[in-house]
């Protein structure tokens, strides 16, 4: 047999639920199913977002190209009269990054969370029709992570009326902007306020970067691109840049002032709006990457399931097929744990799109109390989902073998293109910290402030702390409750360990530092209290369909036993555990993963993602992997001719013994 068609085909006939519910419950609901299908479709069926050819190309052929799917796909914006929602998928349909992703996901929503009703009057209608196009300068060669260390200044010139926007120094030249070495016309620029010498903390500044006209840098700003990133195609679409300014003067009112204001006379004013909004957009951003991290995860894992049933090595017997690689439960324990994550990850990002619009709700009639706990909630999950993904792409790299690491897998492509979701918008362990800093404050609060919203499991702190695990069968794993509050009392115990920790350093803030490494991993923990009982409410909702919910339920065990699995060292060491129970819960994932095999296929294909997101000749819908491969290969460019350029020149000469004599 040449392909791989029939195995999948057979594959499809053993899954014991309804896959077309399950991909309504994947997509969130039937409305959000329909759309995204129909918008999938349209960048599939369109040759312009062909993207097969893009890790060939060379920098600027890919970047032009790039620039032309975007312009085609703002055309059917208009011509289509897309919605807003509409354009959003057809952007992460055409899986590209672009400078649209600045303007559409920072620079608009800068303007909306941090501008006063003036400035959103003035500058929302120009960059929502494209008149002009944004991005978000905030990092500079020399700090990143550390925002209240950036160097560029801008200082007010009250003869003027006007901010004096300036790099001081090399390292504060802005570094790493998308959208910004080629195209952007403005970015929203932060910078050090400067008001008659005083500084006044780091704040946002609409800065028009190029004339509107010919597309030249204005006078006094130097601009260009960073450079190649990681992997070929990939990042690279992306013209990330390098700005610097030299006393670059804007209107005052150009500084976005919702939070603080400058008056006429260069005073400073700062309004009842907590300082930490400046940072909003962030927060926004973050909630949208772990609502994303399940539709990167769930492509590798889509490849590597698929391919992997197609996948035969060893274990014939009389002649007949050998084995498909996954029936080994090696590989059933490294993909199933992915595939649950994908699931998981789905569900989580779901309610962190509710938490964040009901705290963008709030903050717009300036309550500001939840703002601490969506910051945690946010950087939390982007670091836990972010690594998670990328750890689990590079893994289903691996499960496809050597195949895996052809580009035509798609693996790479998605590798490289993610993997910085690990850096930017915060370093991941960056982002820990902060949350182990909300957390730090919650335990030593404990004793009279009752915790709310995800930290509310504290409540029973006592009951956490004293109660042990009460599991005497790998059955009795199968209790929601059960490993819901494993997870909680693991949490709460190692927060509460660092907390005591802490309090024997004399200075707060030196302790921190000498327990961060185990502060990050309570914090971990705590996140993992969020992903697991997010999965547990979306199983308490109604979800239709044929043995729908009752994979879930499977997929829920599998996620959490495996992440138990993994951590068996804190439910150990914090003595909630017996290494019995741990041991049962591993008994109980084996069956588990037995549960989800027949099944396997089926629960990727409920991610219906379409051959063209894939990109992926071994995650094919229809497993014709061999003679696919095979095609791709003669139709690589390098395979144009036998002999390759070069080989006249550098190997004949050296195997007729005439290198002496060669023009090298
Ligand atoms: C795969 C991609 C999928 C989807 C992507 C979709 C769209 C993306 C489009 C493009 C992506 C590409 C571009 C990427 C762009 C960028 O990377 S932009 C730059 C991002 N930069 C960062 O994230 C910097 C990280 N650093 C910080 O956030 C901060 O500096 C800090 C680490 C939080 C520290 O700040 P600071 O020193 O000022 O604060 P602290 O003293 O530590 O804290 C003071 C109190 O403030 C609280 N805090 C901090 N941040 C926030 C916040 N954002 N919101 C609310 N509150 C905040 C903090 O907890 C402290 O509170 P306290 O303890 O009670 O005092
Ligand atoms: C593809 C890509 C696109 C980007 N796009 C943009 C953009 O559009 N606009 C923009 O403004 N920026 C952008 N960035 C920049 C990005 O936001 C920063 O790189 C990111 O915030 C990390 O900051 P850094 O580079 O300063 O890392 P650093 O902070 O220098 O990190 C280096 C190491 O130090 C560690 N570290 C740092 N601080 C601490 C600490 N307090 N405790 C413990 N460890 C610490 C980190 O964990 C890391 O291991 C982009 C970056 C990438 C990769």
């Amino acid at each position: 047999m040449e392909g791989g068609v029939d195995y999948l085909i057979d594959e499809r006939k053993k899954a014991q639920f309804d896959v077309e519910a399950m991909k309504v419950a994947w997509a969130g609901s039937r409305q959000a199913f329909e759309l995204s299908d129909r918008i999938a479709k349209l960048v599939a069926n369109d040759p312009i977002f062909e993207k097969f050819s893009r890790p060939m190309l060379g920098r600027k052929e890919l970047f032009k190209n790039s620039l032309r799917k975007v312009a085609h796909a703002w055309k059917l914006i208009i011509d289509l009269r897309l919605s807003e929602e509409e354009a959003k998928l057809l952007r992460h349909y055409i899986d590209e990054p672009a400078y649209t992703d600045l303007q559409w996901e920072m620079f608009i929503p800068a303007i909306e969370g941090q501008g006063t009703e003036e400035q959103k009057r003035k500058w929302l209608p120009l960059a929502r029709k494209m008149q002009v196009i944004g991005s978000y300068a905030q990092t500079e060669l020399g700090h990143g992570s550390n925002v209240q260390g950036l160097e560029t200044t801008a200082t007010f010139d009250p003869q003027t009326d006007e901010f004096v926007i300036h790099s001081p120094t090399l390292t504060s030249s802005k570094w790493w902007p998308g959208g910004t070495a080629k195209v952007s016309t403005h970015a929203i620029v932060y910078a050090r306020l400067i008001l008659d010498g005083q500084f006044h903390g780091v704040h946002g500044f609409i800065v028009q970067l190029r004339n509107l006209e010919n597309h030249t840098p204005l006078p006094g700003i130097t601009v260009g691109d960073i450079g190649m990133k990681f992997g070929n195609g990939a990042y690279n679409t992306m013209d990330n840049g390098v700005i610097r300014f030299n006393h670059v003067h804007i209107p005052r009112n150009q500084m976005l002032m919702r939070v603080s204001q400058v008056t006429r006379e260069g005073k400073f004013v700062q309004s009842d709006v907590p300082r930490q909004l400046l940072y909003g957009t962030m927060v926004y951003v973050r909630q949208k990457i772990v609502a994303d991290a399940s539709k990167a995860l769930s492509r590798a894992v889509c490849i590597a399931t698929r391919y992997s049933a197609v996948r035969r090595q060893f274990g014939s017997r009389n002649g007949g097929p050998e084995i498909q690689v996954i029936d080994y439960k090696t590989q059933q324990s490294r993909l199933f744990p992915l595939l649950a994550s994908a699931y998981a990850f789905r569900f989580v990002g779901e309610w962190l799109k509710w938490l964040y619009t009901d705290v963008k709700q709030r903050l717009e009639a300036n309550d500001f109390s939840t703002l601490p706990e969506a910051h945690a909630c946010t950087a939390g999950l982007k670091s836990l989902t972010t690594s998670a993904t990328a750890d689990g792409i590079e893994e289903c790299r691996k499960l496809c073998g050597g195949h895996g690491y052809l580009v035509s897998s798609g693996i790479p492509e998605l590798f490289a293109t993610y993997v910085p979701a690990c850096t930017f918008e915060g370093d991941n362990v960056v982002m820990m910290l902060q949350v182990a800093r909300f957390l730090v404050k919650t335990v030593s609060e404990l004793g009279y402030k009752q915790p709310v919203g995800t930290t509310a499991y504290m409540r029973r702190v006592t009951a956490l702390m004293q109660s042990n695990c009460a599991v005497r069968t790998a059955e009795e794993w199968l209790n929601p409750g059960v490993v819901v509050e494993a997870f909680e009392a693991r949490s709460t115990r190692m927060a509460v360990a660092c907390g005591q920790r802490l309090a024997k350093f004399e200075n707060p803030e030196e302790g921190f530092a000498e327990l961060s490494a185990d502060l990050v991993e309570a914090s971990l923990a705590h996140c993992q209290v969020i992903v697991v009982s997010k999965f547990v409410e979306k199983l308490q909702q109604e979800i239709p369909g044929k043995g729908v919910k009752r994979l879930l339920e499977v997929l829920f065990y599998v996620y959490a036993l495996f992440l138990l699995h993994k951590h068996q060292g804190d439910f150990l060491a914090t003595g909630y555990l017996t290494p019995k129970q741990a041991s049962l819960a591993n008994d109980q994932l084996r069956i588990l993963y037995s549960k989800v095999r027949p099944n396997a296929i089926a629960l990727v294909d409920s991610f219906n993602h379409t051959d063209h997101l894939l990109s992926s000749i071994l995650g094919r819908y229809d497993g014709n992997v061999y003679p696919k491969l095979y095609e791709a290969a003669f139709n690589d460019p390098f395979n144009d001719s036998d002999i390759a350029d070069g080989i006249h020149q550098y190997v004949q000469p050296m195997l007729r013994q005439e290198l002496h004599s060669a023009k090298l």
